[in-house]
């Protein structure tokens, strides 16, 4: 099932949270939606479940107009961060759900039901499970058991919330994997919620980064690794250093910076902004250098150094034996040489989503 949403707008008594989002989602793909806290993830997913309408914009799922059809004629596959388990139904009888509450003309007979919802517990790996009640479930089995009901109705498309959002870091890796698995198995168009870089990177086809009810960026993870389309990706992706610099003919300029590792950019000249990670910059020891090192603190593996000039203080992280670390003591001066970064003008226009989603071309992705 494709999904496509065309210039789609949302705000809640006079707040904006959805500015005109474009985005297609292919048959059988796995999109990740991923942004910071308000962004309009939740509210775009409600939208395309029917829970939600929006004040303007399409939404065509399979060559239909969705935004004439009720919630429950959409048969949308939802998990929830908080697993919405009935906890006085078995294992069994939650994942049956969907299919017992089908008014009487489109329900299953029972011993067809029961077929699908073994097949299922195996093939979700929880058949051990199938007469247990949630109460007796950790976190992650109640997941499965969550996605389970909501594969049982053959959903036309697969809407994740947040899924593993209370789960602690070693199960919500494990299930990322184990739903990986299941998604090339079923096929399902899937939208993914997520602020968890990891997670996205890890589970999507494709990542949709979201910020302020716009989508930012479009792109797998070495795209928006590398080429964040706007400084609010850049800032996203971990570039908490942003320094002042002048293009000339392609060139970042400033002083106590060399950036000649820096490949030429096609940016106007005159001012910009340099975005950096604190892992992408060397600070070389040079007696006439623009910066000193104010403190320098080392985990056993990375030195984190305070690098300040009159005007502003940079953290750098630098492997402990780089030839670069030694002798860099409390006072030295130094300039600074990024390896990598995004530069931004100042001067130049945002550019049109849709041409930054032409820049990047799919990539197959997997496990
Ligand atoms: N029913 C509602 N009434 C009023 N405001 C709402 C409603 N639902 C969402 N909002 C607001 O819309 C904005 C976007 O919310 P949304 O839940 O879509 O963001 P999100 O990116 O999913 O955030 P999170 O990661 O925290 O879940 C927020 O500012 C939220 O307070």
């Amino acid at each position: 099932m494709s999904i496509v949403i065309e210039n789609m707008t949302k705000s809640f008594g006079g707040t904006s949270v959805l500015r005109g989002i474009d985005l297609t989602v292919d048959s059988g793909e796995l999109v990740a939606l991923l942004g910071p806290s308000g962004s309009g993830k939740t509210t775009l997913l409600k939208i395309i479940a029917g829970l939600e309408w929006p004040n303007a914009g399409g939404l065509v799922v399979n060559g239909s107009d969705w935004l004439g059809l009720a919630a429950q004629d959409r048969r949308i596959g939802f998990v929830f961060q908080h697993y919405a388990l009935f906890p006085h139904m078995s294992v069994r009888d939650n994942i049956a759900f969907g299919l017992t509450v089908r008014p009487r003309v489109e329900r299953p007979g029972k011993a067809v039901i029961a077929a699908r919802v073994d097949e299922l517990l195996q093939f979700l790996q929880i058949a051990h499970l199938a007469d247990r009640f949630p109460g007796q479930l950790s976190g992650g089995q109640r997941q499965r058991v969550a996605l389970g009901r909501a594969l049982a109705i053959e959903p036309t498309v697969l809407l994740l919330d947040e899924p593993f959002g209370a789960l602690d870091a070693a199960v919500r890796r494990d299930l990322r994997a184990w739903l990986r698995r299941v998604h090339e198995e079923t096929g399902s168009t899937t939208i993914f919620v997520t602020h968890d870089q990891e997670e996205a990177f890890e589970l999507a086809d494709r990542v949709v980064v979201m910020g302020d009810g716009r989508i930012e960026q479009i792109g797998d993870a070495d795209q928006i690794h590398d080429h964040p389309a706007t400084p609010f990706v850049a800032r996203f992706m971990g570039a908490t250093i942003e320094l002042p610099v002048q293009m000339h003919s392609g060139r970042a300029e400033a002083s106590g910076l060399d950036t000649s590792r820096l490949p030429r950019r096609a940016l106007p000249d005159g001012p910009a902004t340099l975005f950096l990670r604190p892992t992408e910059i060397v600070p070389v020891a040079d007696p006439g250098g623009r910066w000193q090192v104010v403190r320098c603190a080392s985990n056993g593996a990375v030195l984190r150094i305070e690098l300040s000039d009159d005007a502003a203080t940079v953290h750098v992280d630098l492997p402990r034996r780089a030839p670069e670390a030694q002798g860099l003591a409390v006072g030295t001066r130094a300039n600074l040489r990024p390896e990598a970064g995004a530069i931004f003008s100042d001067r130049r226009a945002p550019v049109p989503v849709q041409s930054r989603q032409q820049e990047f071309p799919r990539k197959e992705k997997s496990l």
